[in-house]
């Protein structure tokens, strides 16, 4: 179990990621940064939002591979993802901005649309799994 120093706090009683034998556990991750605010998130002087869904994902993604590494891992570990989104119009760009970082060889994954996330704000969160047994961490 595993809270990781200089990540955004989780906003509830959980840590950022748990080791299940050979496999790292990942919480729910976002584009929250640890001043709680988040990337792919602009509010103008109105209140008007303009929220980025490649920003998030790049984000979301880069901060599970932060959280891996400081369990002794990387984005390469992964073998499952899953992706929920609040728009399927999001799709798109979500589907780019993850080719960037995986292919067929990568994870498997599997992405949904919820109703809503923990932060209006939010227009993605994911949770994944790694495969890292402990002689190689
Ligand atoms: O912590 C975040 O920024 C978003 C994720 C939250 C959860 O998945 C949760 O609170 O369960």
């Amino acid at each position: 179990m595993m809270l990781v120093e200089g990540m955004a706090t989780p906003r509830g009683r959980f840590p950022h990621v748990r080791r299940a034998g050979d496999f790292l556990y990942v919480s729910g991750t976002s584009s929250r940064r640890p001043d709680n605010t988040f990337a792919g998130v602009e509010v103008d002087e109105m209140g008007a939002t303009d929220l980025d869904i490649r920003v998030q994902t790049r984000a979301v993604i880069e901060n599970i591979g932060d959280i891996l590494r400081a369990a002794g891992g990387s984005l390469d570990d992964l073998v499952q993802i899953t992706t929920y989104l609040v728009n399927m119009n999001d799709f798109k760009g979500y589907n780019e901005v993850y080719a960037e970082f995986f292919d067929e060889t990568g994870p498997t994954r599997t992405t949904v649309a919820v109703h809503q996330l923990p932060h209006p704000h939010l227009l993605i969160e994911m949770q994944a799994v790694a495969y890292l047994p402990k002689e190689r961490s």
